[in-house]
């Protein structure tokens, strides 16, 4: 379990990112952070691996204050996947999933080995192993970002808008598979985004931000759906626009959900 205290965050030149944050990230689960542009979401999720430090509040794994945990050792044993996957362009695909583990002092076999694994774990072919990251396509760059996060086995994952770089397609593709191994691999994960359908997707709690950090809502997405806390997050996850309303229309002895605006969004069977 992960737990933000009130936590505080004012960087040197005054800007507060974040104040009186308060959030506890259960195990096992994915946590999604979901807000504008400049709600501190960035800020908070470095602040569970010490790539930023709170200026007040505390920031506690399964009860530890990290503050207390040198953070090369933390951020060794937690996974962390960005934005444009971060690899380093110089080195092959394998090597880059190896990084931490061989920093780590892991065999550059074994290590070799388990990074041709993940790669199957997250779907790329082997064959790619010996490429450059310049050699592949953005969503499989970010599929080898995944493999890396998840090379020193982390039991906390963090992944700072991961997706946000590639076309939709591919956008999907990846969402769907994080699922997947989210649901084999039982993960802590917590998760940055700015769009609410991949918040609602992948969350199994969802916390909408406003700027400094302030909470919204909290919840899991059906019950954000249920009863918006307020306009603001009515209009954060379009409810305000009839977006989420679902209705019923009989379309050749079928029956057929549409959107607000009609079109259409799936078909009703009746579970048995
Ligand atoms: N190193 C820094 N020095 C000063 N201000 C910073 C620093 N890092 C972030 N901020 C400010 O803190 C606030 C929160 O930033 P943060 O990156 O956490 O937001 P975000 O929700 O992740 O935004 P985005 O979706 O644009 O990435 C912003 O006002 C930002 O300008």
């Amino acid at each position: 379990m992960i737990e933000f205290r009130d936590v505080r965050k004012e960087f040197p030149d005054g800007t507060v990112a974040v104040e009186h944050f308060s959030l506890v990230i259960p195990s096992r689960e994915t946590t999604v952070l979901v807000g504008s542009s400049g709600s501190g979401k960035t800020t908070l999720l470095r602040m569970i691996n010490r790539m930023v430090d709170p200026s007040s509040g505390a920031v506690e794994i399964d009860g530890e204050n990290v503050l207390e945990i040198d953070p090369v050792r933390l951020r060794r044993r937690i996974g962390y996947v960005m934005q444009n996957s971060g690899l380093l362009p110089h080195r092959k695909v394998v090597d880059n999933i190896a990084t931490v583990p061989l920093l780590n002092g892991t065999p550059k076999r074994q290590a070799r080995e388990r990074a041709l694994q993940l790669m199957d774990t997250v779907g790329l072919d082997r064959a790619m192993a010996d490429r450059y990251p310049s050699q592949l396509s953005g969503g499989q760059q970010q599929r080898v970002g995944v493999a890396r996060g998840l090379a020193v086995d982390p039991n906390i994952l963090l992944m700072d808008e991961p997706f946000g770089a590639v076309d939709p397609i591919v956008r999907a593709d990846l969402q769907q598979e994080l699922r997947r191994l989210q649901q084999s691999l039982g993960k802590t994960v917590v998760f940055v985004t700015h769009d609410i359908d991949e918040a609602f997707l992948l969350g199994d709690q969802v916390v909408i931000l406003q700027q400094g950090g302030r909470i919204a809502q909290r919840g899991t997405p059906a019950e954000i759906l249920a009863a918006p806390a307020d306009d603001f997050v009515a209009t954060f996850i379009g409810a305000d626009r009839g977006k989420r309303e679902l209705r019923v229309r009989e379309v050749g002895g079928r029956r057929v959900l549409v959107d607000g605006d009609g079109r259409p969004a799936g078909v009703l069977t009746e579970t048995p």
